[in-house]
């Protein structure tokens, strides 16, 4: 699905991805638009056939064949156009379906660090801005773009059959005019580059502000937002304008070009029937097509702006979302492998890594993590912890060194199958808003509703059938209709369900009160039974269930060993032990 990133720079070969996954039903409204556009210039012919039967004293059947013939035309030209409307909303409405899906695959594909740098709301917009921009890209392309070319190329056919040198000289007018007109569209291009980006930032701001709205309200900047907000729109409401005015001003050129020729072309049919070089028929088809051709260039003038414009929206989101994934899968990755009788082994092997941009954070970093056992980190703040852990879930790759899981090289195993060997369990709990039951099933979508009853009981999350819809209840964004302690015992229930056998840890460092305490205490005792743990633990109560504590500074091991063992040697565990219970103290 990478691949989708070679079209960042490409938006015109993005739209015709899609375009070709369907290619019976755009060939099928191409064919109806040309046959109606070609119908609805021939009507013009059919009447000047019609007039000069009319004024020639022909036969009645003459008379009636012209009438015949015009008539058909009128009718097909209606129904074609119909025709390609029931299509379009098949195919067009398809493309922007396939469009959201492959846009949402590709950006799901992202390493954490490319979400952490963007707002969400910025790229959710961007998604839909996508779909909404191809799905106008292509309809002005049928309705407003190909039949005025259409149009102009038919009523100039028509018109060299009254005179060839009319016909050379609208050729060339409407020629030089779309010429013009193309040109100063696509020197408009960057304001409307600037108005979709405008636009953009205003709907992440949105989503920032409204996905933060109890921090808003703690810090009473509810008034401050609105002025923030006032000002991000009125940034977009200038760069719009811009973009608009630009579009007017092209759009008044035109319309003076088309007054100035309208009246040539007039005078010059008349011209030619004085001299009786004309028919009254020709001068009326000299005028209509002549109309055609004037009115088809303004249409397109206006439609090609809208193009650019709606391409420059579609161009600035893909450049965005379509950018290459951080993490690709090596070409050669397999599953891990791992005997499921026998608790795996994870190591770090010499690793380096820094942020993009940041400083080093491990050098030369070294540590085995014994299969079946509970190894807490600990260590200030800043020193790794949770570096440490996104390293073995490979959120980023290292710049040097290994990490193996059982001997295999993590980088070299496929993604999905080291997720599955994985369950984290965050300090801070994500939920999706959705019933618990799904929340808690998210671990292991084929467990039965029995499987995830028993999970939620191991995991101590009693308090779910006291809710007023039970294990059904909406939980809200995130999981704000539930406590902290609640969201935690619901994320062990989904990890105990997911049934990895290795767990990562970061316990949350909230304080909840005794009883909470000790109901996270027992669903996490459950969790971690028989499995290999890798915990940035808090409380001193988890710290002492460990098998064995690392403690880290500046992303080095400055202390290893089991904590009794660290509690009798002088240094830093000890030491934070003991302002640890110090500060406890304190407190009570
Ligand atoms: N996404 C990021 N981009 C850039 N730098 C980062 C990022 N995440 C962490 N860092 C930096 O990496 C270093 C290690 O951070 P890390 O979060 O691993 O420490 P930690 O020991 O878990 O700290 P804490 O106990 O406060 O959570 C810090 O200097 C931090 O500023």
């Amino acid at each position: 699905m990478d691949r989708l990133s070679a079209y960042a720079k490409r938006p015109v070969a993005f739209l015709l991805r899609y375009v070709r996954r369907r290619p019976l039903s755009h060939a099928a409204i191409l064919a109806a638009v040309i046959g109606a556009v070609a119908c609805s210039v021939s009507s013009q012919y059919g009447v000047k056939f019609l007039v000069d039967v009319l004024s020639g004293n022909a036969a009645d059947g003459a008379i009636w064949l012209a009438f015949a013939l015009l008539v058909s035309l009128i009718a097909a030209d209606n129904l074609l156009w119909r025709l390609a409307g029931w299509i379009t909303s098949h195919a067009f409405v398809g493309v922007t379906g396939d469009l959201r899906s492959e846009l949402f695959r590709h950006l799901t594909g992202h390493a954490p660090n490319y979400f952490s740098q963007r707002l969400a709301g910025t790229l959710t917009g961007r998604i839909t801005a996508t779909s909404n921009a191809a799905f106008a890209v292509e309809n002005l392309f049928i309705w407003n773009v190909l039949p005025p070319c259409l149009a102009t190329l038919c009523a100039i056919g028509f018109l060299a059959v009254v005179s060839v040198p009319m016909a050379a000289a609208l050729t060339a007018i409407a020629a030089l005019v779309m010429l013009l007109l193309f040109k100063l569209a696509a020197r408009g291009t960057p304001l409307h580059h600037g108005f979709a980006n405008r636009a953009a930032k205003v709907e992440g701001e949105l989503a920032d502000v409204i996905g933060n709205m109890p921090l808003v309200r703690t810090f009473g900047a509810i008034h401050r937002e609105h002025s923030r907000f006032d000002r991000t729109v009125g940034r977009e409401l200038t760069a719009r304008r811009r973009s608009l005015q630009y579009l007017e001003r092209v759009r008044l050129l035109h319309a003076v070009l088309t007054i100035v020729l309208t009246v040539a072309v007039l005078a010059w049919a008349i011209v030619l029937w004085q001299r009786g070089q004309a028919s009254a028929g020709d001068v009326v088809l000299v005028c209509t097509l002549g109309f055609t051709v004037l009115h088809a260039t303004r249409d397109l003038a206006v439609a090609l702006v809208d193009v650019t414009q709606h391409m420059a929206r579609l161009a600035e989101a893909i450049g965005t979302l379509l950018q290459e994934h951080e993490l690709r899968e090596h070409p050669a990755a397999v599953p891990l492998a791992w005997r499921s009788e026998r608790m795996p082994h994870a190591a770090f092997d010499n690793v380096a890594f820094s942020y993009p941009g940041g400083r080093r954070v491990f050098e030369n970093f070294t540590l085995d993590i014994t299969a079946g056992r509970r190894t807490g980190l600990v260590g200030p703040s800043g020193s790794g912890k949770s570096t440490a852990l996104a390293l073995l879930q490979r959120f980023h790759d290292l710049e040097r060194g290994r990490i193996l899981i059982d001997g295999q090289d993590i980088a070299h195993i496929t993604q999905e199958s080291l997720r599955r060997a994985i369950s984290f369990v965050p300090q801070d709990i994500s939920l999706l808003h959705r019933s618990i039951l799904e929340n808690i099933r998210y671990g292991r979508p084929e467990a039965s509703d029995v499987e995830v009853r028993a999970a939620a009981e191991a995991a101590r999350c009693d308090f779910i059938e006291a809710l007023p819809s039970g294990y059904s209840t909406i939980v809200g964004d995130r999981g704000t209709r539930l406590s902290g302690g609640q969201r935690q015992r619901i994320a062990i229930a989904r990890a105990l369900l997911k049934d990895s056998p290795i767990v990562l840890l970061d316990e949350a460092t909230s304080s909840l009160d005794t009883e909470a305490e000790e109901m996270i205490r027992q669903a996490l005792d459950r969790l971690m039974q028989g499995r290999t743990v890798i915990a940035i633990a808090h409380r001193l109560s988890t710290l002492r269930g460990f098998d064995r504590i690392v403690f880290l500074e500046h992303g080095r091991v400055l202390q290893d060993g089991p904590p009794d063992d660290l509690m009798r040697r002088r240094g830093p565990y000890r030491a934070m032990v003991e302002s640890e219970v110090a500060r406890l103290r304190q407190a009570a």
